[in-house]
């Protein structure tokens, strides 16, 4: 009989970013995002849990080797955002403010990118803050 499991990894990441909406007027996004659109930015260290969800392989007792979602977070989170300016350097957020909801949608889409499974993602979980946590689930 298969199993099902659900397998999560989690990895931190520092950026800067701005919240600010080209689709609104500098007084409204001023308005809208109150501090979070101060014009110099500010910084989090973003913790991201990425989960699977699949049958367990019975030979191997593993949904996958966590060495092989490492390395697939690394390309899809790590390289692209640790240490970066998130509005500047991904070209996702040129267009789309870099709320935490988007970047969890972001990572969603770039994890399905790097997978050789992508129908395994489960659950992308962005903690911007202690406080402040999104989860997406591609819907
Ligand atoms: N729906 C969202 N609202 C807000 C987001 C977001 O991504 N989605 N982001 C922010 C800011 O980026 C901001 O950095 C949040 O910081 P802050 O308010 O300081 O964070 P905390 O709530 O954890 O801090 P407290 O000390 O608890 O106030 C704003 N809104
Ligand atoms: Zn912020």
């Amino acid at each position: 009989m298969a199993h099902k499991a659900y397998l999560t990894r989690r990895e931190v990441l520092a950026a800067c970013h701005r919240l600010h909406s080209p689709k609104l007027s500098n007084e409204e996004n001023r308005a809208v995002f109150g501090k979070c659109n101060h014009p110099n930015g500010h910084g989090h260290n973003y913790v991201v849990e990425v989960t699977l969800h699949g049958e367990v392989n019975p030979k191997t007792g593993m949904l996958m080797n966590v060495t092989c979602l490492k390395e697939y977070m690394k390309s899809a989170i790590m390289d692209t955002m640790d240490h970066k300016n998130l509005d500047i350097d991904v070209p996702y957020f040129h267009d789309h403010p870099s709320t935490a909801e988007h970047v969890a949608i972001y990572i969603w889409q770039n994890m399905k990118k790097y997978m050789d499974d992508p129908s395994l993602l489960y659950e992308v979980k962005v903690f911007e803050t202690e406080n402040n946590i999104v989860l997406y689930r591609g819907e």
